[in-house]
């Protein structure tokens, strides 16, 4: 029987409305809209594409989004002070500053000068702190996208064996942190990995997070597993000149013998976005002691 889909976009745009609703209410209390800083250093063409996404998701959510967009050549010191007037500016709840930056600059440095309480990506070192020991702060968006989607549809997690495949700080880490959290029995895989199909065979979930083209096969799955596709390639299209994107893993196979599995696009993609803006709620509510609403 072929996988049933998730729908990551239906579920991103839930998200979002409940996010805007949440907003509404806060400004009715505090007297303006939960506000987001992004910060873009350079003109990549696909950082440019998720900022404007952002910007866009972010004023339809009803909230006051404002973008940054500094020349390529921009010097550390100049984007630090840049972070430090985001940081003393009471409007603004959320800073997220675009990777990957420019060569010329360190980017933890950059993250570790946002103050904690208002990285709503969650990559501050205090944040990553906080996840490992399970104290409340700001969790990744991706993986934190992830785990909403695979308790909508697995319900508890507990005592079930989860492979991440990837070990990046932004999702292979705290992902596994965030299923470890949940009970779940965690083995992360990476480049290392000796015998990786047979590690995902034994897995009722797969979260694949390594940046490989449809590297993840049908015959890698247990039958009826769960797969989270993070992946996200853009790779030559059917036709000369085109491309499309795909996951990593290779859905044609993988529906064929999972329960369960994210498309690419529509998939994590939204929820990616859909979290960031929850993220920059949670914050504005946090830092006027107000609660943060049900259903987020
Ligand atoms: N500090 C920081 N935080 C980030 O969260 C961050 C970042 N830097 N750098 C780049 C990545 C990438 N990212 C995505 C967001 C949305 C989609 C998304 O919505 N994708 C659509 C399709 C997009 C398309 O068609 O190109 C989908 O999968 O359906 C993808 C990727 C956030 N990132």
């Amino acid at each position: 029987m072929a996988a049933r889909i998730i729908d990551g976009h239906g579920f991103a745009a839930g998200l979002r409305a409940r996010v805007a609703e949440g907003a509404e209410a806060l400004k009715a209390r505090i007297g303006r809209a939960p506000g987001l800083a992004v910060v873009l250093v350079g003109e990549d063409p696909a950082s440019q594409v998720y900022v404007g996404a952002k910007g866009k998701a972010t004023r339809e959510a009803g909230m006051a989004g404002t973008e940054y967009r500094l020349p390529a050549e921009t010097e550390q010191d100049s984007l630090l002070a840049l972070i430090a007037r985001l940081n003393a500016d009471p409007a603004v709840d959320g800073i997220l500053v675009q990777l990957p930056l420019p060569a010329q600059i360190d980017a933890q440095a950059v993250i570790d000068a946002i103050d904690p309480d208002k990285d709503v990506d969650g990559f501050h070192a205090l944040n990553v702190g906080r996840l490992g020991i399970g104290l409340d702060g700001f969790v990744p968006c991706t993986p934190l996208g992830c785990l909403m989607l695979l308790k909508a549809e697995l319900g508890d997690l507990s005592g079930l064996d989860a492979v991440v495949i990837g070990r990046s700080n932004i999702v292979g880490k705290p992902m596994a942190q965030l299923l470890l959290a949940e009970s779940a029995t965690v083995t992360i895989a990476h480049s290392r990995t000796r015998d990786l199909p047979a590690l995902c065979r034994r897995a009722d979930i797969v979260v694949a997070a390594v940046g490989r083209p449809l590297m993840v096969k049908g015959d890698w799955l247990k039958p009826g597993a769960t797969v989270i596709d993070v992946g996200i390639n853009r790779v030559a299209g059917a036709e000369p000149g085109k491309t499309r994107l795909v996951g990593d893993v290779d859905f044609d196979s993988a529906r064929a013998v999972a329960g369960a599995i994210t498309p690419v696009p529509r998939g994590v993609g939204p929820m990616t976005i859909a979290v960031l803006l929850r993220n920059t709620l949670v914050s504005a509510c946090r830092r006027h002691g107000q609660p943060i609403p049900a259903g987020l």
